[in-house]
């Protein structure tokens, strides 16, 4: 029922006005899906290779469309992401491009779930899972590689923990959001977006860190459950080798400065959530810091672990960080990411699903958190490409996907 009968891959474009690849997968009982791929601005060194997306398009074509048109079930995903693999070969899908390997591996999904008449997180997750919604870690304010002129952490998020569903968790985040507005009027602070839609204001991070404080516990009060915050400080991005440090507008952190900081700022605003906080290559600094404040938040790894299995163990082994942050897109297919996030669950390791900063209305890692159970996912507080994953978390809760 589920074979694939037809694929269709067509140019489309991302929030950020790029182009990007959408597949369209068909089968033979009529099953439809459509997946469209992310992309990332501050990407890691490690992840898999985005090709332009004609190039990958074509290439997909030639390479992948004949090993699975009349050849492979969409409902089988390892068989489907197998496929993709070989018809890519090569480690880091440079030969058909990772954008096309996860636009068909996500719509190969949704034509399977289609057929089956399950809704996506049911068919990736099945019937045992799925009864646990992630907190959505919302966006708020943003710097770094993802805005010019603003802080040098990459991103303030805030973190809804004690909200009752994922509905209120939402708003609130977009509570914050607009609180957050209001505090940068009142200090005659103009602001402009970041990719993600994050306010963007030219502030020193201390600033930022004091405002996001502010922010959080007014919209607790309101909201009447606990709102903490949290970090993607993009580490990577502000590690440069020649300098031998973190470089903030303020100065150059050597490693054991940059540990300080982040520990420090834990202590000070409790936060639950530090992403990126060293360099993608630094696990034993990664490790330090997880020693020093492993059991008060999670220290997670976005571009130190690429959602990639052979870097997670070795993060696993080093006792770098606590926790996964997970792109399919990064590793190139769903059976790639599934792998990573059971991994990450088997050693004790949380994982945190995640958007681009360059994304899409495609909702598959909404469903993605739901399937894994998931404890966060990240998809921004605004715009509809963020909306458009948070709006679907809100009905995958009501039961009306
Ligand atoms: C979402 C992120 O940004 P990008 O997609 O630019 O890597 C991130 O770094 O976590
Ligand atoms: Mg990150």
């Amino acid at each position: 029922m589920t074979l694939i009968t037809d694929i269709r891959l067509r140019r489309v474009l991302d929030s950020r006005g790029n182009a990007t690849v959408e597949a369209d997968v068909l089968t033979e009982s009529g099953g439809f899906g459509r997946g469209k791929a992310p992309s990332g601005a501050s990407t890691g060194e490690y992840e898999a290779i985005e090709l332009p997306a004609n190039e990958a398009i074509a290439k997909a074509r030639e390479e992948a469309l004949p090993r699975l048109i009349g050849e492979v079930h969409a409902g089988n995903q390892r068989d489907v992401d197998a496929a993709l693999h070989a018809a890519d070969g090569t480690d880091d899908f440079s030969g058909i491009g990772a954008n096309s390997a996860v636009a068909i591996s996500m719509a190969a999904a949704k034509a399977g779930a289609d057929v089956l008449g399950a809704p996506l997180y049911q068919h990736l997750g099945g019937t045992f899972r799925g009864n646990e919604y992630p907190t959505p870690l919302g966006n708020i304010i943003g710097g770094g590689e993802h805005a010019a002129d603003a802080t040098n952490i990459q991103e303030f998020l805030a973190a809804p923990v004690g909200a009752p569903s994922v509905e209120e968790a939402v708003f609130a985040n977009a509570a914050v959001h607009q609180e957050v507005h209001d505090i940068l009027a009142d200090r005659d602070l103009p602001a402009g977006k970041g990719d993600e839609g994050a306010w963007a204001p030219s502030v020193s991070d201390d600033e930022a860190f004091e405002i996001m404080d502010e922010a959080v516990e007014t919209v607790a009060d309101d909201f009447g459950f606990a709102i903490s915050f949290g970090l993607d400080v993009a580490g990577a991005e502000l590690y440069d080798d020649e300098s031998d440090g973190y470089v903030y507008d303020d100065g150059v952190k050597s490693t054991e400065e940059q540990i300080e900081y982040i520990a420090g700022k834990v202590e000070e605003y409790d936060l639950v959530y530090v992403e990126d906080p060293l360099d993608e290559n630094d696990y034993e600094a990664f490790a330090d810091l997880t020693a020093q404040v492993g059991d008060q938040t999670l220290v997670c790894g976005d571009d130190l672990f690429v959602t990639n299995v052979e870097r997670l163990q070795a993060g696993i082994n080093a006792d770098a960080g606590n926790s996964i942050l997970i792109k399919p897109n990064q590793i190139g297919t769903l059976t790639d990411a599934v792998d990573a996030i059971e991994l990450a669950t088997a050693s004790g390791y949380e994982s945190v699903v995640s958007h681009r900063s360059g994304e899409t209305e495609d909702t598959t890692i909404a469903h993605l958190a739901v399937a894994t159970d998931a404890p966060f996912i990240k998809t921004g507080a605004v715009g509809g490409e963020r909306t458009a994953k948070l709006n679907e978390l809100i009905r995958i809760e009501d039961n009306a996907v």
